[in-house]
């Protein structure tokens, strides 16, 4: 069973704001799962231009409140997701107690998300469960001060809608594993951005020892979970400055929506 003291020795950071879990699921749940998502109708796909998801839980309105629906048996039965999340103790301070929401995403190599905060409406954790393929994930902070020159500047809005800058060099950079669980909380969800290129392939430095750790090639930064890493091939690759073949990669991002509608009182 999962407790509270096994999260701090996952913390990937010195703070204990991002906690890494390899083997989350097992190989026979991630299958599982991955057939599940992929059963659904074709509808329930919302297409962006750089990726596909499903919502679970319910739609939000514009003022971020949850119009309340059942998250699949999937998670909630087999395998029993929601219970393994609220069992780590991540969302223990959380208005629910566990997550009610659950976004899905699919990712072809060669996808990935602009670093972007995930915003107020949940409470401020967020559960990223991986199934099918690796991925680099990036966290990010903003930069302060006027344009770059070179007009290479990534900009993302802030609270009042106004363009702050992103400062392209990561803060953290971690390998997330098929099967892993990544929980992001405190400033580095409040504050900071993630994000995840779009590489087919993803190249490491190797360290040369315990003071030199691998290295995310194409980023020249530390992959930050390489002692958490769970699987021997994909370790290995890390530590051996190889590479990575990305393939579809699903992504779980269940988080904690603060305001859900009272379901009786609309149904009047
Ligand atoms: O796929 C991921 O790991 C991240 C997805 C994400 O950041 C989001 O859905 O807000
Ligand atoms: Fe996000």
């Amino acid at each position: 069973m999962l407790s509270t003291i096994d999260l701090q020795a996952q913390a990937v950071d010195e703070d204990g704001e991002v906690i890494y879990i390899p083997n989350f699921v097992t190989e026979e749940e991630e299958s599982y799962l991955i057939r599940k998502i992929n059963d659904t109708p074709h509808q329930s796909w919302k297409s962006l231009a750089n990726r596909r998801l499903q919502i679970w839980g319910g739609l939000m309105t514009r003022k971020n409140v949850l119009l309340s629906q059942s998250l699949p048996p999937f998670v909630e039965v087999y395998p029993n997701v929601i219970d393994r999340l609220q069992l780590t103790g991540a969302f223990c301070t959380s208005t629910h107690g566990a997550p009610n929401h659950i976004i899905v995403n699919e990712y072809l190599p060669g996808q990935g998300i602009m670093p972007h905060q995930d915003g107020p409406a949940y409470h401020p954790v967020v559960a990223t469960i991986s199934l099918g393929s690796h991925t680099a994930f990036h966290y990010y902070k903003y930069r302060t001060g006027s344009p770059s020159q070179d007009a290479t500047d990534v900009f993302s809005p802030g609270p009042q809608g106004e363009a702050r800058i992103i400062d392209h060099t990561p803060v953290m950079s971690v390998l997330l594993e098929p099967r892993s669980v990544i929980i992001t909380s405190g400033s580095m969800y409040t504050s900071h951005l993630h994000g995840i290129g779009n590489e087919i392939v993803d190249y490491f430095t190797a360290g040369s020892d315990d003071t030199d750790p691998p290295k995310f090639a194409d980023f020249n930064v530390t992959v930050a979970n390489w002692r958490l890493l769970g699987r021997k091939d994909m370790k290995e690759a890390v530590i051996n400055g190889r590479f990575l073949q990305r393939s579809i990669r699903y992504s779980l991002t269940c988080r904690d929506v603060e305001k859900v509608a009272n379901s009786a009182l609309l149904k009047r």
